[in-house]
């Protein structure tokens, strides 16, 4: 199966345009008060209606609650949850019950010992993203631009489809996906000129390195599979 792309933290028409026509697979949306990439609620509904069809919609939360989560599915209509916050595992099977969405978990990686998380979550996640640990200051627990030892994950087993995020860019994630054999790719700070300013070359540089690890696709991977495919695993 074919390398899916996302490129996260898209905030502007200008710059989703760039990357569904540069035929990303997923595209992200962050929202996180703290974040450079934070979305309002009017401005989901607006990219999520441009997005519609196009790609699938990964809506980014970090332990929201209900009526956050409710809201933002009803406004970005979202393909996919990605949470990325301390959720536990009974947190996501509360939030499948009530939403009845894909969801996509992000576990930090920093050493192999970040693994003991994995087993549970995949018992109930659709999808795991593994991101590079943040460092106990930051504001955010993800977006940092920083990798992590990939080599953590050259001998991961895993029956669940998996993507690899963390300080990459189109100079490293050729090697990303070598060491990790990861089924998908996210990025954002690396297609970005300064924080939550997306790219427009950056994004199509990203997007055409990533593609030229799987030779087997060398167009736009977003065609081959429907959205709830791609959104589900
Ligand atoms: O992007 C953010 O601002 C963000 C804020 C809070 C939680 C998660 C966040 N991003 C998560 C992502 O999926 C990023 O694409 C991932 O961490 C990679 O980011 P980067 O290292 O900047 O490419």
């Amino acid at each position: 199966m074919s390398l899916l792309v996302k490129i996260c933290g898209l905030s502007t028409r200008e710059t989703l345009d760039v990357a569904l026509e540069a035929g990303a697979d997923m595209v992200g949306f962050v929202f996180f008060p703290p974040s450079p990439r934070h979305l309002s609620l009017e401005a989901a509904r607006k990219l999520g209606s441009r997005a519609e069809g196009r790609a699938v919609k990964v809506a980014l939360t970090v332990d929201a609650d209900d009526a956050t989560l409710e809201n933002i599915v009803e406004t970005l209509r979202p393909d996919i949850l990605q949470l990325h916050g301390k959720e536990t595992t009974a947190r996501l099977r509360d939030i499948k019950q009530k939403l009845a969405l894909p969801l996509m978990k992000a576990l930090p990686v920093e050493t192999a010992a970040d693994l003991a998380a994995l087993p549970r979550y995949a018992g109930v996640a659709d999808r795991i993203l593994f991101d590079a640990r943040a460092p106990k200051d930051a504001t955010r627990p993800g977006g940092l631009g920083a990798p992590f030892d990939w080599h953590v994950l050259e001998n991961l087993d895993l029956a669940l489809p998996y993507m690899v995020s963390g300080g990459l860019n189109a100079g490293n994630v050729a090697e990303a996906v070598r060491v990790t054999r990861a089924g998908g790719v996210d990025v954002s700070s690396g297609v970005e000129r300064t924080p939550g300013v997306k790219d427009p070359e950056l994004i199509r540089a990203f997007i055409r390195a990533a593609r030229a690890t799987d030779p087997s696709s060398p167009l736009p991977a977003y065609g081959e599979r429907s959205t709830a495919q791609r959104a589900g695993g």
